[in-house]
């Protein structure tokens, strides 16, 4: 399958605060993704890394297998990371037009992406007089407009009432059904299980986890750890491929299994590295109970 962006290692430092910390993903052509997280994990400053307006502390990414330069392959990206905005005087047609002379495209396709977003027969209504949800498809119509490889929305359903954000959905599963990749920021879970087909978690920064939607509940579960050796520890959990994510918080080390494990196998294991566990719990429906710290923590 054709890759269309490659993330490695991105981070981000605003002075003191990680904003992204060391979050490597692949997005490949023809799937949905969402990143997924409580605000202020680092969605929008992942998508602007990508999307070159924000400049990355370390790490990097490659757009197309680095075919061309970033600056050619955004010309294939299209994004809406602001609140939509257009001229308020100028119909959503004219607007168009303009957008069209400013991207140096053919307006052709006009007509096309109002009846995708279903707004044709409202083509000359002025922006002004719009609702958020019919500004927010004029915004994804302007962003179809080249027919990009990858249309890229951060919060797209955000200030929406159930029918806007139900008619957004439908889109991006419209825009999604006709091949075009689609990469979306959203803190709704709920969201990214009903569009998405894959999904990238953040927390804080950190990448928690990464793959298939379908196979976020089919974990295996989680360890939770303490010793009086940790370095000793994380090093031999990081090392195991029995673990796919491993991490420290508060004195306590998280180790997500990749495959099943009885935590008596597991303290036999621990038995033979020498490393004498002083607290050890094994937890299952791991990333139900992330998602809710996640959708629920907005004190992140
Ligand atoms: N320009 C900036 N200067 C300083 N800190 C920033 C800047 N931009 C973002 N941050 C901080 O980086 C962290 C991540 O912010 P980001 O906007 O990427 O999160 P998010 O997951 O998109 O959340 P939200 O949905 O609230 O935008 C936050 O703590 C935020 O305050």
């Amino acid at each position: 399958m054709e890759t269309i962006l490659t993330v490695n290692h991105l981070t981000k430092k605003f002075h003191f605060l990680t904003a992204v910390n060391d979050v490597s993903f692949t997005i490949k052509k023809g799937n949905v993704y969402g990143i997924l997280g409580p605000n202020g994990s680092g969605k929008s400053t992942t998508l602007g890394m990508v999307l070159n307006v924000v400049n990355e502390t370390s790490g990097s990414f490659t757009w197309f297998e680095g075919t061309s330069t970033t600056h050619q392959a955004l010309k294939k990206v299209g994004a809406i990371i602001e609140r939509p905005n257009f001229y308020p005087y100028m119909s959503a047609e004219q607007n168009l037009k303009l957008v069209c002379k400013i991207k140096e495209v053919s307006p052709e396709k006009i007509h096309e992406k109002l009846e995708l977003v279903g707004l044709l027969d409202r083509k000359d209504s002025k922006f002004k007089a719009y609702s958020l949800g019919m500004k927010q498809r004029l915004a994804i119509a302007s962003a179809l407009l080249n027919d990009p490889e990858i249309l890229i929305l951060d919060e797209p359903t955000n200030g929406l009432d159930p029918q806007g954000i139900h008619q957004i959905r439908s889109i991006i599963k419209k825009i999604a059904a006709s091949g075009t990749t689609i990469l979306l920021a959203s803190h709704l879970l709920d969201e990214v299980e009903k569009v998405c087909t894959h999904a990238i978690i953040l927390r804080k920064g950190h990448m928690i986890y990464s793959g298939r939607v379908d196979q976020m509940t089919a974990s295996h579960g989680f360890f939770e750890l303490k010793t009086s050796q940790m370095d000793t520890l994380m090093a031999y959990l990081k090392d195991n491929d029995q673990f796919s994510t491993v991490k420290l918080e508060n004195g306590l080390i998280t180790a997500f299994l990749s495959q099943p494990m009885e935590p008596a196998t597991f303290n036999q294991l621990m038995f033979e590295q020498n490393i004498v566990l002083s607290h050890l719990i094994w937890r299952k429906e791991s990333l139900e109970e992330q998602f809710l710290s996640l959708t629920n923590n907005t004190a992140n």
